[in-house]
């Protein structure tokens, strides 16, 4: 983990705070005011103009958080990257000067985060906190601010945003592997499967788009939010998409967490569509991976749970691309279990570990990572010849007392950091005996159709 101050921008914006695990004298202590405000509108449409890196979002079906700016940025790395966020996040709020008039998940400081898929990525992980955050939940809406507590800070309003802009001549380019070559290494995997070596591999492959114009973030949002208002739409750190999966949500003691698993594409017929749903149900290769799936999820939740109820079989989750197995899975977070909360100041009932705590013990699952794990995770780190950053590691937000929620970063691409123009995406897919690599392959270019069609200019 290391401290990193924020580069100065223009403007009147307060400077930024470094934390890390000791206390760290000379940061500023920052105030978070969160103040209730009239219905803002759509929450996206009221994000300015910032850079990649300061564009902050978390939506679904038009409630959530977004934000912009940085007051407090948190890195880590390593096998503990998402552990050692959470503590030093547990920390940083512990030297805050809160006032919430609203006091509903979300308000009060909250710290968007993205970590790694694998512990060895360069990727690492982040915890930034927004100068600005805008939220709302149902009907009730609000504003929060987090400046220096000393310090004049952005004003309790929402900016009116400059226009979007959408991208210009995308063109596209092989990631990692072209697909020839990613469909061979699937049928490889899939030797390895029927050799006995592993039960369950996720593989994933990388494309990349470069527009002629900068990318502007709040266009791929706006789009993903207006098709898939299902999904949680997100930006993080450079880190965009709409995910369907939720790795874990903690909200007062209660944990969630929705397991997809089992995947079939959209006709767009929807008399086919739907009798491909009833075979998705009831097709055996779907239902075992879907099966290992929630299996591996429930034995990583159960420790820090006094109960964990498990739906009998999953539902179809339709999405305008694909359709998935999906089972919602629910949990009583109980303290007294041997992992007490990690927010001791904030739960003195000992309600148990916080939202990232549990995302660091649920990561990776099997619908992301294989089975069983350690064997999965090696064999497609080898398999798939490239870093998977933060694709499909958890990203989300964390509030003040630990609640928050983290889904799983699919369906999403990373802009450069050194060329605002070109972002990388990703699609992953669950391999198992039974698989034929053709129709992977056309599942992952299903996986990416989101992303593909944010990304074009009209
Ligand atoms: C890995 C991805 O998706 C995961 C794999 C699925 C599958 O193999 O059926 C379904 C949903 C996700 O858990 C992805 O979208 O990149």
């Amino acid at each position: 983990m290391s401290r990193k101050p924020r580069t100065p921008t223009a403007g009147p914006a307060p400077a930024a705070a470094a934390v890390h695990l000791a206390a760290v004298p000379e940061a500023p202590t920052l105030h978070a005011r969160t103040v209730a405000i009239e219905d803002p509108g759509e929450l996206i449409a009221r994000l300015p103009n910032a850079s990649a890196s300061e564009t902050f979002s978390w939506v679904r079906r038009g409630d959530g958080l977004v934000g912009w700016g940085e007051a407090l940025r948190i890195e880590t790395s390593g096998a503990d990257r998402i552990r050692d966020a959470d503590a030093a996040w547990a920390r940083a709020v512990g030297d805050m000067r809160i006032s919430d008039d609203v006091r509903e998940p979300g308000t009060g400081p909250v710290a968007f985060g993205s970590f790694a898929f694998s512990p060895d990525s360069r990727a690492g992980g982040v915890l930034v906190v927004p100068e600005v955050v805008l939220g709302r939940r149902d009907g009730v809406a609000w504003l929060t601010t987090v400046t220096p507590a000393d310090g004049a800070g952005p004003p309790l309003a929402a900016p009116v945003p400059d226009p979007v802009v959408a991208p210009q001549d995308v063109r596209w380019s092989d990631g990692a592997l072209d697909s020839p070559t990613w469909r061979s290494a699937v049928a490889d995997v899939v030797r390895r499967i029927r050799a006995g070596d592993v039960t369950k591999v996720v593989m994933a492959r990388d494309v990349v788009a470069r527009s002629a114009r900068p990318l502007d973030v709040r266009h791929l949002l706006g789009r993903l939010a207006a098709e898939y208002p299902a999904c949680w739409t997100f930006a993080v750190d450079h880190l965009v998409g709409a995910t369907p999966e939720l790795l874990v949500r903690r909200e007062k003691g209660l944990a969630a967490c929705r397991v997809l698993a089992g995947t079939i594409r959209r006709t767009g017929d929807d008399a086919d569509d739907l009798r491909h749903a009833a075979e998705l149900a009831r097709s055996s290769k779907d239902l075992e991976e879907h099966e290992l799936a929630v299996a591996s999820l429930v034995r990583a939740l159960r420790p820090y749970c006094a109960s964990i109820n498990v739906p009998d079989a999953p539902f179809v989750l339709h999405l305008p691309n694909v359709m998935h197995l999906a089972s919602d899975v629910t949990g009583v977070v109980d303290g007294a279990l041997g992992h007490p909360s990690t927010f001791p100041a904030h739960s003195a009932d000992g309600r148990g570990p916080s939202s990232l705590a549990l995302a660091a013990a649920l990561h990776p699952t099997a619908a992301v990572g294989g089975t069983p794990t350690p064997t999965a995770t090696a064999i497609l780190a080898e398999a798939e010849r490239m870093d998977r950053g933060r694709y499909a590691g958890p990203v989300g937000w964390i509030g003040a007392d630990g609640d928050g929620e983290w889904g799983i970063a699919l369906r999403s691409g990373e802009i450069s950091r050194d060329d605002d123009h070109r972002i990388r995406l990703f699609a992953g897919c669950g391999i198992v005996a039974a698989s034929d690599p053709d129709a992977e392959l056309a599942e992952s270019e299903a996986k990416l159709a989101p992303m593909r069609e944010a990304l074009a200019q009209a």
